[in-house]
């Protein structure tokens, strides 16, 4: 069999369109959604991110404000600047990009954000509402796999999702979110014997491991779907993933790439966030 790609780039930007109607009404009723990244020190990959956002906020007529703080800065500014955003009214969501230089904690920085302007969801009581499932900012990562998932038409009650790897913005959230909606969820991590005895059981595979092409064929079920999170780089400084995507292409039924599967997703999971922070104030 060989794999249908699941189109991140296209998905992200049909969904954008979506979006961009309802920023379009809610500025009809005098609401413009407003997105702040902070971000701390410099380093290219969080650079890249950060224009890909004020990007997609222009392109959607959101307003975004990006806020460049140096590496040195005290954790104590940093808070302040956090709280000056929670009660700035034309500010919706509030992201501030991780990781953090050692100095500053990211807790307290994560729970000084308002949950409800808390976009990422990676405040504990918006993962608390997600857990119980309430109405929640559902992290972005997360939630745009479930879209991915979603847009195939596969069925997810009932299915054994696996997911490797156990980050709190990526790992435990993407399990939860498919609990959720009613799949079978396996947490396998650096810690797991025989990996692979698992993730071959999987209906739907999640690789949020963070190691170059590590997932091949061998880890994969026949006609499984392979979500991809990775983002790495390979031995010619190619941008990749953590999915050999030759090896497992043929095996799997549905594949996202790198890049243009998750990544893009994130981002309008994002900017949707943001517009449903803003749409609370109509
Ligand atoms: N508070 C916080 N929230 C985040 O959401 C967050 C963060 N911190 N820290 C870093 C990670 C990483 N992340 C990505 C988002 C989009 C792409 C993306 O759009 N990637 C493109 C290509 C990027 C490229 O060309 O380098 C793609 O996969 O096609 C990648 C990575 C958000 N993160």
């Amino acid at each position: 069999m060989s794999a249908k790609i699941i189109d991140g780039k296209q998905l992200a930007n049909t969904i954008r369109q979506d979006i961009k109607k309802e920023v379009e009404h809610l500025q009809t009723k005098g609401v413009t959604p407003g997105l702040a990244v902070i971000l701390v020190g410099d380093n290219q990959a969080s650079r890249t991110y950060v224009a890909n956002k004020e990007k997609a906020c222009k392109q959607l007529g959101m307003k975004s404000v990006l806020i460049e703080l140096p590496a040195t800065i005290d954790e104590q500014t940093l808070l302040t600047k956090i709280v000056e955003l929670n009660n700035d009214a034309s500010i919706h969501g509030i992201l501030v990009q991780l990781p953090l230089p050692k100095h500053i904690s990211e807790k307290k920085v994560i729970e000084t954000i308002s949950p409800e302007k808390d976009v990422d969801g990676f405040h504990p009581i918006n993962i608390g509402r997600m857990m119980t499932g309430q109405d929640a900012f559902l992290p972005c990562t997360p939630f745009g796999i479930l879209k991915m998932i979603q847009s195939t038409n596969i069925d997810v009650t009932g299915k054994h999702v696996v997911v490797i790897g156990r980050s709190n913005i990526v790992g435990k959230p993407v399990g939860q979110l498919f609990l959720n909606e009613n799949a079978t969820v396996t947490y396998c991590h650096s810690k797991t014997t025989d990996l692979a005895s698992y993730t071959r059981q999987a209906d739907i595979l999640i690789c949020a491991i963070g190691k170059a092409k590590f997932v091949t064929e061998e880890y994969v079920k026949e006609g499984a779907v392979v979500i991809d999170v990775g983002m790495s780089r390979d031995e010619n400084g190619k941008l990749c993933g953590d999915v050999d995507f030759e090896s497992v292409q043929d095996k799997s039924s549905f594949i996202t790439p790198v890049p243009g599967g998750v990544g893009p997703m994130t981002i309008t999971m994002l900017m949707y966030n943001t517009l449903k922070s803003a749409a609370k104030e109509i």
